[in-house]
């Protein structure tokens, strides 16, 4: 679900475009594969929606609306400098507060680091029949020894967000991130997350208390929990199921504040997310050497997509 104004942008694209959004930079694309919408600050995707399937299987399902994007946007971002809530930000060389993981002085920037409020630029755009595929890169440096660049293909069929960092420096450096991806939900007390029933998981509402999960994960209230977990979750709201695959991530985050919603998240709008993050976080920190790269990467298809 992305707001109506940027709803009525991507109606104005015939193909690609450059585009301003809430004073950011967006790139738009329209086409016979489907919908893709980038911010450039954060090289963040805002919307992702593949073109209706058609053939056999097709038919039991019922056709997708302008509003069934796989992806969530607040209808009131907060201003420039702030991020934009929604899509998948790109938190990066951080997760959370773990810049008080170290005491680097490369660590004291804000939650979830500067990736995501940063200036990317869009550096190539490889477009196929079948889809396209981005590189986006920080206009400007922000690590000392760190650099990270931005691939997302899209097509009819699925949505890769690959975070690659190259070590260009001489120390080693401890690396944690995470590609937040907000989804759209039909309602978020009646999503389920398959495929993490027995994982080992850090609750952070409990003080980082260390638990099992106990069944497949069905949310009901408030949830911020690392997951121990390499597997690929699957997240079903009733309405649609979502494979979420994953690359170079032990973490698997879940989080959802229910009622205690960020400023700039209104309570209507607020019930229609659910974030499951492809991560590296205080459980599994990546330990990049000099000359050493990198890959957090997340993959979304329909569930039925994959062969069970
Ligand atoms: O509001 P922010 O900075 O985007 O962070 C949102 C949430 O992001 C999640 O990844 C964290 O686990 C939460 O603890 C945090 O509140």
């Amino acid at each position: 679900m992305i707001p109506a104004s940027l709803r009525e942008q991507l109606e104005a694209t015939r193909g690609q475009r450059h585009a301003v959004w809430a004073g950011r930079d967006i790139w738009l694309a329209n086409e016979a594969w489907g919908e893709l919408i980038v911010s450039l600050q954060g090289a963040q995707v805002l919307h992702y929606l593949p073109a209706p399937e058609t053939g056999p299987a097709a038919g039991a399902r019922p056709a997708p609306t302008a509003d069934d994007g796989w992806l969530w946007v607040t209808p009131t971002p907060q201003p420039l400098p702030g991020a934009i809530r929604g899509g998948i930000p790109l938190c990066w060389p951080w997760f959370a507060d773990e810049r008080f993981a170290d005491e680097s002085p490369e660590r004291n920037g804000p939650l979830h680091g500067p990736a995501r409020k940063a200036d990317w630029r869009l550096e190539a755009v490889d477009e196929h029949e079948e889809g396209v595929e981005l590189h986006l890169s920080p206009s400007e440096r922000l690590h000392g020894q760190l650099v990270p660049r931005a691939v997302i293909q899209a097509n009819a069929r699925r949505l890769h967000v690959e975070l690659v960092t190259e070590h260009t420096g001489e120390t080693p450096v401890k690396l944690t991130g995470a590609l937040h991806t907000y989804f759209s939900v039909a309602d978020v007390h009646a999503c389920r997350v398959e495929g993490l029933a027995g994982a080992r998981y850090l609750d952070k509402l409990d003080g980082f208390a260390e638990r099992v999960q106990q069944g497949e994960l069905g949310v009901r209230g408030a949830l911020d929990r690392i997951y121990a977990s390499n597997q690929a979750p699957v997240l079903d709201d009733g309405r649609r199921r979502l494979r979420i695959a994953k690359q170079g991530s032990d973490s698997t985050v879940v989080w959802h504040p229910d009622t205690a919603l960020p400023d700039d998240t209104p309570a209507e709008a607020g019930r229609h997310f659910l974030c499951v993050e492809t991560a590296c976080t205080r459980i599994d920190p990546v330990w990049l050497v000099p000359g050493a790269q990198h890959v957090l990467g997340t993959t979304l298809s329909r569930d039925e997509d994959t062969p069970s």
